[in-house]
C-alpha cells in the first residue's frame, strides 16, 4: 500500500492506493500535514511507501519525520521518466507537470495526449504518440483570475467563483463572471481545438480542483478525473520500482 501526496501551490491532495486501486483520498491545508499524514498511517496500517511530488513550499523535513515508520521517496526533474523531454528548460519543467506526462504516456499508451490541469495555475501539456514531451502552457487559474482583478485594480470587488448566467455581462458582479468563468471556458475550448486540429487522435484528460466545475462548461466533452495527478504519481512510482 503506498501513499501518495501532492503538494500544489495551495493546497495538499492525497491519496492511498493498493496497486492501482484508489482506496481513500484527502484534501488538506499545509498547517494540518503532518497531523493529517499520521491519521493516515493510523487508519492504512499496511501503507509502505510515502511518494511525494511538490511544488509548493513545505520542508522536506515534514515528510522525513515518518521515515521511521516507512519509506519517504521524493519525485523529482532528477529521475527517469517514461517519456523523452523536448522542453527547452527540462530543469525548470514543473515537476507536478512531468508527473501528469509520465501518468498520461504510461495509462494511455502511444497515444497523442494533452493533460490540463485546471489549479491554482492551468497548465497544459502535451506529450505525443511517440512518448515525446513536447511543452504547453502555463496560465493564471480560475481563483487565481478573480484575486487577481480584484488586487491589481482599484474598484474591483473580489468574488467568489459563480456560473455566469450570459456572455453579456449586464453589471460589475456579471461582467466579472463571465469575464473570469467564461474566459477561461473559451481558453481552455480554445487551445483543445488546435490540439484536435494538429492531431488525427488525441485523449484529453482535464484535472486540477476546477475541474469538475470546467468540464461541464466546456463545449468539447471532455471526461474530468480530479485524482489524475495522484493516479499519475502512483503510477509514476510503480515505474521506478520496476525500472530500478
Ligand atoms: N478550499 C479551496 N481552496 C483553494 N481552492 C479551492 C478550494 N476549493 C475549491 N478550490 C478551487 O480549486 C482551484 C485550485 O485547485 P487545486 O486545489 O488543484 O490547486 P493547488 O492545490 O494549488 O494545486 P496546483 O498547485 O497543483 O494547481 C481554485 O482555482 C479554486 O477555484
Ligand atoms: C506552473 C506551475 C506553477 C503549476 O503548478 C508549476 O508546474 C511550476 O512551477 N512550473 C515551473 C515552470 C514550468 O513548468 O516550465
Ligand atoms: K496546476
Amino acid at each position: 500500500m503506498i501513499l501518495t501526496i501532492d503538494v500544489g501551490n495551495t493546497r495538499i491532495k492525497a491519496a492511498v492506493f493498493e496497486g492501482d486501486t484508489v482506496l481513500e483520498s484527502f484534501v488538506f491545508d499545509k498547517i494540518e500535514l503532518e497531523k493529517k499524514i499520521k491519521k493516515i498511517l493510523e487508519r492504512f496500517k499496511t501503507i509502505a511507501h510515502l511518494v511525494v511530488s511538490s511544488v509548493g513550499d513545505v520542508e522536506k523535513q515534514s515528510f522525513l519525520a515518518f521515515e521511521t515508520e516507512l519509506k519517504v521517496y521524493f519525485v523529482s526533474n532528477e529521475d527517469s521518466f517514461p517519456f523523452s523531454n523536448n522542453y527547452g528548460t527540462p530543469k525548470t519543467l514543473g515537476i507536478d507537470r512531468m508527473v501528469l506526462a509520465a501518468g498520461a504516456t504510461l495509462l494511455y499508451p502511444n497515444q497523442n495526449r494533452l493533460i490540463i490541469d485546471a489549479g491554482t495555475c492551468v497548465t497544459y501539456d502535451f506529450v505525443d504518440e511517440n512518448n515525446v514531451y513536447q511543452g504547453g502552457a502555463i496560465a493564471p487559474g480560475l481563483r487565481l483570475r478573480y484575486e487577481s482583478l480584484h488586487q491589481f485594480t482599484a474598484k474591483l470587488p473580489l468574488l467568489a467563483v459563480q456560473s455566469p448566467e450570459d456572455y453579456i455581462g449586464k453589471s460589475t458582479t456579471e461582467s466579472i463572471h463571465s469575464g473570469v468563468v467564461n474566459g477561461l471556458v473559451y481558453e481552455i475550448d480554445g487551445f483543445i481545438d488546435e490540439y484536435k486540429a494538429a492531431c488525427t487522435k488525441i485523449i484529453i484528460i482535464l484535472t486540477g480542483g476546477d475541474a469538475d466545475f470546467l468540464a461541464k462548461r466546456l463545449k468539447n466533452t471532455i471526461f474530468a478525473n480530479s485524482n489524475f495527478l495522484l493516479e499519475s504519481l502512483n503510477q509514476t512510482f510503480q515505474y521506478k520500482i520496476k525500472n530500478d
